[in-house]
């Protein structure tokens, strides 16, 4: 059943609560990649056409439950009024009375966002008193954070059980549409690329991945996990000591499978995780190469590097999720230079997902030499997967 679409409402006049995914990376208070809000500003412009009062809600980071400044939304509403040319007004919390002021005043044409979600633990929980306060007047309900489509939180799930009408925005009809069709029957060899550092979500999804892709890469702090399991030292490397025997599990399904299986074949390290490090490259695993204490692995190596290559000029379609390095900091950036490289040289479908994968392509200039850039990173693995998104089996249906 297809769900109920943005094009297809009447917002004149209307209080419309809309989810969006304004989790941006941010240095020092400034917003480094706008991807994100750019994404989201068709549905904003289209609702605030149709003469809505629009209340824009979002998470930003995981700042566990607390409010703490570091994970504002302030950036991201500033950045958008200079967008949208209009004031855009940030209320001090998502729910309670002040916001509930702010969103009563609001005229039709006039946009508000709330602050960070997650300042409540409430909002992960899903829970339904929190949805509801966050719904408040709300007489639609718009979703289109296509990253965060993956959670079922109080704001993305739970929120339309108090709203009678719940569609979803142009950015997740733009995104289920590309990724759906180019996957269902991806051109094959389908090469899936995987790094970053929110390991425990992704390492799960790779076993499921193993019904679909033909190949593997595995960089960032990913292959820390997977190499100390096989009991290699990573030093103080970043690890998720209890998704080891997953791992281990992982390797064994890959062979078991005849899956192509690649883990870099040897870690660039530093002492100091800062701008103008140092680094080192390790020898190569099982001859000789680890990581020694006092270091830690922050991106693949230079044989790493040449094997990645060699493996994307194979593949027809690939998707990548995850930057295999600490691109953020320069000398720690070639593993995900030389991978985006590769991939705009490649003439396969090529498709980015995830926050600061898109980030890194954007960096290096070489966005639009991709098929696909997807604002979701578990949310676009997790669609691959066959899953259903909650985010979106929640909408009305059309
Ligand atoms: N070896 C490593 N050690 C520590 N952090 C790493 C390492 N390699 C990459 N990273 C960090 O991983 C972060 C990105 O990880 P993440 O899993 O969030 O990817 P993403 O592309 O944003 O996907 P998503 O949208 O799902 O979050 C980057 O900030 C990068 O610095
Ligand atoms: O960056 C993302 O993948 C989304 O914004 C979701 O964030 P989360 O992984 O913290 O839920």
């Amino acid at each position: 059943m297809s769900k109920l679409s943005i094009r297809n409402l009447d917002v004149s006049s209307k209080e419309v609560l809309m989810r969006v995914d304004f989790n941006v990376p941010l240095k020092d208070g400034e917003i480094t990649d706008d991807t994100r809000i750019q994404a989201a500003v068709p549905s904003i412009k289209h609702l605030l056409a149709g003469g809505a009062k629009l209340v824009l809600c979002s998470h930003m980071g995981r700042p566990d439950g607390k409010a703490d400044p570091k994970y504002s939304l302030a950036p991201t509403a500033k950045r958008l009024g200079e967008i949208l040319g209009q004031n855009v007004e940030l209320a001090p919390d998502c729910v309670g009375t002040e916001a509930a002021e702010l969103r009563k005043k609001l005229q039709p044409g006039q946009v508000l966002v709330l602050e960070n979600t997650r300042y409540h633990a409430e909002e992960e929980a899903n829970d339904a008193d929190f949805a509801k306060s966050l719904a408040g007047e709300a007489e639609i309900f718009v979703n289109d954070a296509f990253g965060t489509a993956h959670r079922a939180h109080a704001s993305t799930e739970g929120v339309t059980k108090f709203i009678p009408r719940a569609a979803m925005g142009f950015l997740i009809e733009s995104e289920l549409e590309y990724l759906d069709a180019k996957l269902e029957n991806p051109e094959r060899p389908f090469l899936v690329i995987m790094g970053g550092s929110k390991v425990s979500d992704k390492i799960q999804v790779i076993s499921a991945l193993m019904e679909k892709a033909d190949s593997f890469l595995i960089g960032g702090a990913m292959a820390n996990t997977f190499r100390k399991a096989q009991g290699y030292k990573t030093g103080d490397s970043r690890v998720e000591n209890d998704k080891l025997d997953l791992a281990l599990e992982i390797l064994a399904t890959a062979k078991e499978k005849g899956v192509d299986f690649l883990l870099p074949a040897d870690t660039r390290i530093t002492q100091e995780f800062k701008d103008g490090a140092t680094t080192q490259v390790t020898g190569i695993y099982g001859q000789g190469g680890e990581t020694p204490d006092g270091w830690e692995g922050i991106d693949i190596g230079d044989v790493s590097i040449q094997q990645f290559e060699a493996e994307i000029a194979k593949a027809k379609t690939i998707i990548w999720n995850g930057p295999v390095g600490v691109f953020e900091i320069e000398n720690f950036a070639h593993g995900t230079k030389a991978i985006a490289e590769a991939m705009a040289k490649s003439d396969a479908v090529t498709i980015v997902g995830g926050g600061d994968s898109v980030t890194a392509v954007n960096k290096f200039g070489l966005d639009d030499k991709m098929t696909f850039i997807s604002t979701g990173g578990g949310a676009s693995l997790e669609l691959l997967e066959g899953k259903t998104l909650p985010g979106v089996a929640a909408l009305s249906e059309a």
